[in-house]
């Protein structure tokens, strides 16, 4: 890996520099192939395997902590930081460079009570719904990486340490704005430093100056909306939305207790910690814009706030455009302009999901059968799926009336599987992997991998990931605790 230093370089004060304190007896537990390509690798080697593990170093790295604060759960915490996440710097590939992350290497100035490691279940998991998004044509970090250890970590009980090597175009977060804006209060210098960095690095199309800040808001508003207008649209329940975890760049970023939907449930949380739901998965489009709002009042020392809030506007209708523009390739609907048919576009859409929701129907599954029928035709054995039948009927009268003629029913079916996909990464999938590693089996967890690398494809004798989950796998909620 060749890197470049240029956070490192240019942002002294903006992180602190720290030593991976090592793992014992490190092994590969995954590796992607593709994400390795983007910093220039193809196979994985002894002396990488030490590098990751922290066990030696590699050439070229920085080794940093960076520091930053955020809203967690609502509450400003004024100091975060990567409390077991060290950066190493960025890696120069062919279509760019990438920030590469040893996720659980140790602990920093940041970890406060935190033993700055990973345990191997959340550094599997993180990989899998990495690479899962990302196939899935979701923004988001990626990883490269799983190394495992036999060095004993506690959480509930005792578990063994592992780091996920992650990708991301950035580490920025929204929650380091915050901390330049309010923990290093007066610090102006800093917060502009900061936007600046941000803006020449990965906004070259945009100015430092004022007109150049307002114009980049206003994109950070749109990208995040847009992200997670994908979200609602792929199913996917972030489970951690704090500020801290909001990428600038609008990628998905920090994965916990996150969950794709199987039986569909608007509300469902699948954070065990969120007791309140701040976090359900229908709260997200109204998270991502107050987080958005923490963000602007963070800039308000730089941007004007008119400007802001301004920019602040664009967030629903971007939100909404970008939610119709999914759902319509899912649902097949012709393209018309927005302005005529978005209300009842959304009416459609959501129609379809409340029948899913009556009858608790798997979200992934649901769609995939729809975009399966054979729409010229007026009657729909879809419709024995539902608990709701004459709600049905007149649902897909609806349907009908917007899609109009469908004149190539096959093509049209083909082009519903590239938008509705059949595999996604189940909470019981990435557990049974994860269970079949600690007994010392890595097979499931490659072929696992495999399969969410072709999301959209029919895969030969793989239905059984398409599956929805055994009695113990339904509606998973994970623990913070990782
Ligand atoms: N085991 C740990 N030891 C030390 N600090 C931790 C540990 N787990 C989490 N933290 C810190 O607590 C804060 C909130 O954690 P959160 O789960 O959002 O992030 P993370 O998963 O550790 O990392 P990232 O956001 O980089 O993906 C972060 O500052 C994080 O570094
Ligand atoms: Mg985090």
């Amino acid at each position: 890996m060749r890197f470049k230093q240029d956070f490192f370089e240019q942002l002294t004060g903006f992180y602190s520099q720290v030593a991976p304190l090592g793992l014992s007896n490190p092994h590969w537990l995954a590796w992607s192939h593709d994400a390795a390509s983007l910093v220039g690798l193809s196979t994985p080697s002894e002396s990488l395997l030490q590098g990751f593990a922290g066990n030696q170093q590699i050439e070229g790295a920085a080794y940093y902590a960076q520091v930053y604060s955020g809203h967690q759960f609502g509450g400003y915490t004024p100091r975060l930081g990567d409390g077991r996440s060290i950066i190493l710097g960025e890696a120069l590939g062919p279509q760019g460079a990438w920030d590469v992350a040893l996720k659980g290497a140790g602990p920093t100035p940041y970890s406060r009570q935190g033993d700055g490691r990973a345990v191997m279940r959340s550094a599997v998991r993180e990989f899998l719904v990495s690479e899962a998004l990302h196939h899935l044509g979701v923004p988001t970090t990626r990883a490269l990486a799983v190394i495992g250890s036999d060095m004993p970590v506690w959480r509930e009980s005792q578990e063994t340490a592992a780091t996920t090597v992650r990708l991301a175009r950035s580490h920025i977060r929204f929650g380091h704005f915050e901390y330049f804006s309010y923990s290093e209060q007066g610090s102006k210098t800093k917060l502009k430093q900061l936007l600046d960095f941000t803006i020449t690095q990965h906004y070259p199309q945009f100015s430092c100056d004022s007109g150049g800040y307002i114009a980049w808001f206003r994109q950070v508003v749109t990208d995040t909306a847009e992200l997670i207008a994908l979200w609602q649209a792929i199913g996917f329940a972030h489970g951690v939305m704090n500020t801290d975890n909001m990428s600038i760049l609008g990628e998905s970023f920090d994965f916990g207790p996150f969950a794709f939907l199987d039986t569909f449930k608007e509300d469902f949380v699948c954070n065990h910690s969120d007791t309140t739901g701040r976090y359900a998965f229908n709260q997200q489009p109204g998270i991502g814009l107050w987080n958005l709002q923490q963000l602007a009042q963070a800039l308000a020392p730089v941007i004007e706030s008119d400007d802001l809030i301004d920019a602040l506007e664009l967030y629903q209708p971007a939100l909404v455009r970008a939610y119709l523009e999914k759902m319509g390739d899912k649902l097949g609907l012709p393209e018309r302009p927005l302005e005529q048919v978005g209300a009842s576009d959304l009416q459609l859409v959501g129609g379809f999901t409340q029948l899913l929701e009556k009858s608790q129907l798997d979200y992934t599954n649901g769609w995939r059968k729809l975009g399966a029928l054979d729409p010229s035709s007026e009657h729909c054995s879809l419709r024995n799926d539902f608990i709701d039948v004459v709600g049905f009927d007149h649902w897909y009268q609806a349907y009908r009336a917007r899609l109009g003629p469908v004149e190539d029913v096959e093509s049209w079916q083909k082009l519903r599987d590239l938008a509705n996909p059949k595999y996604i990464l189940r909470n019981y999938l990435a557990q049974e992997a994860i269970v079949a590693v600690e007994e010392g089996d890595l097979q499931p967890l490659q072929d696992l991998f495999q399969v969410l690398q072709k999301p959209f494809d029919e895969q030969v004798d793989k239905n059984h990931y398409a599956k929805r989950p055994p009695k113990w796998g339904q509606g998973l909620i994970m623990s913070c605790s990782s």
